[in-house]
């Protein structure tokens, strides 16, 4: 048995090993004769798993993607081929809960304001926009849901339109990248849209790049709208809109959902779907693999409120850190992927036990994701 994984893929190798050789090869350069006689091909988004890919592929029965996106495979090709294929819903979604939350009570910091004043809104309710209302939630904002798939099959209560969202103070897109059928998402927000938002409001992106027009957002920046950007991810990656850049407060290359945790979760997903299809137990588990935080316990000695809240979670993740480091490299050729080939290690706030001997008000810690 043969099997190729994304050398940026962590853990692969000790638990794949169970079945097979296994060979790492970089992500973004995987070619259709690495393929020939390869059983199974365990890849990341930046693979395009296409007709060009699999043009040698004659062995090929599995592809697993160790990430929520899928929008990097052609499951219509791999259906037609008989090629099982999954991804790993989820993995990494409360990673990006973290993210969000961080980069806003670095704003909260530096524009002097209140979480829980804000009118807010998520648009796409999956699984990150729900993490992210959550911890929105525990910081004690109301946060209006916008998710017109979800209206079809739910019905209209609890929802807002995309037009009503984007009036909100802080609107976080968490929609993925849908190129084909009824609700296509590329340039979701048109120029036309982003000029509708709110000078004073903020927009984190941390769905896909290409589900807002960059090149318009960029005019609009350029002609001076006055609204605040959190970008994680970007069109055309990895050469994003270099003027772009300046614009965004904060700045990221892709790393929203790159906890240890979330990354390690989406290769424990995909092995165990590909020991499902070989009928064989899953006899490998990341929970024996991950490392000890650095910091794991602390205790806590006040009540919980938005400032102790910041400390907590910066202590655990200050998305600053990743900011300074895309602002110092995105000039050099090549660097987007290699910022994130070498991400250096970030843990999940639910690495962090907080103790509660003497009974303070600190529920909303353990809501935003600190462990009890
Ligand atoms: N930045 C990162 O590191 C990172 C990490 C994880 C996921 N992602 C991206 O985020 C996307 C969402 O992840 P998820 O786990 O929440 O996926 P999910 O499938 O659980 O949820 C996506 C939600 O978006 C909704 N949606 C679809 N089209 C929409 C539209 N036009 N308007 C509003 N809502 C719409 C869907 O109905 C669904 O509820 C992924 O597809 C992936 O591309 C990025
Ligand atoms: O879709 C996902 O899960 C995320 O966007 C994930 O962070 C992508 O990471 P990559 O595969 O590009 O390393």
């Amino acid at each position: 048995m043969k099997i190729v994984v994304d050398e940026n893929m962590p853990y692969a190798i000790e638990l794949f090993s169970q079945f097979g050789e296994v060979v790492a090869l970089s992500g973004r350069t995987i070619s259709a004769e690495d393929l020939n006689d390869v059983d199974a091909l365990m890849v990341r988004s930046v693979t395009q798993v296409n007709e060009a890919l699999l043009m040698k592929a004659n062995k090929l029965a599995f592809v697993g993607t160790a990430t929520i996106g899928i929008d990097h495979l052609d499951q219509a090709l791999l259906q037609q081929r008989n090629i099982t294929y999954t991804n790993a819903p989820g993995c990494n979604a409360v990673s990006v809960g973290d993210y969000v939350c961080s980069a806003l009570l670095v704003l909260a910091e530096q524009q002097s304001f209140v979480i829980a004043d804000k009118k807010i809104a998520v648009i796409g309710v999956g699984n990150t926009g729900v993490q992210t209302v959550s911890r929105l939630t525990a910081l004690g904002a109301e946060v209006m849901l916008c998710d017109p798939p979800r209206v079809e099959k739910e019905g209209l209560t609890g929802f807002v339109s995309l037009e009503q969202a984007l009036q909100a103070d802080i609107i976080c897109m968490h929609v993925p990248l849908v190129k084909t059928g009824d609700n296509q998402t590329k340039h979701l927000l048109t120029s036309e849209l982003l000029a509708g938002i709110n000078q004073d409001a903020i927009l984190v992106n941390c769905g896909r790049g290409d589900v807002i027009d960059n090149q318009a957002l960029l005019d609009l920046k350029q002609a001076g709208h006055g609204m605040t950007l959190v970008l994680d991810v970007w069109e055309n990656e990895p050469t994003p809109l270099l003027d772009l850049i300046p614009y965004a407060t904060i700045a990221t290359p892709h790393i929203a959902g790159y906890s240890l945790e979330g990354k390690a979760r989406g290769t424990q997903m995909i092995y165990q779907a590909y020991a499902q299809l070989l009928g064989q137990p899953a006899e490998r588990s990341i929970s024996d693999i991950l490392p000890v935080p650095a910091v794991s316990r602390l205790d806590v000695n006040q009540n919980a409120d938005q400032t102790f809240a910041k400390s907590l979670v910066h202590l655990v993740y200050d998305v600053r850190r990743d900011d300074a480091i895309f602002r110092k490299n995105i000039m050099k050729a090549g660097s987007f992927d290699e910022m994130r080939k070498n991400y250096l290690e970030r843990r999940e706030f639910s690495s962090l036990r907080l103790v509660n001997d003497s009974h303070y008000a600190v529920e909303s810690l353990y809501q935003l994701g600190f462990a009890k």
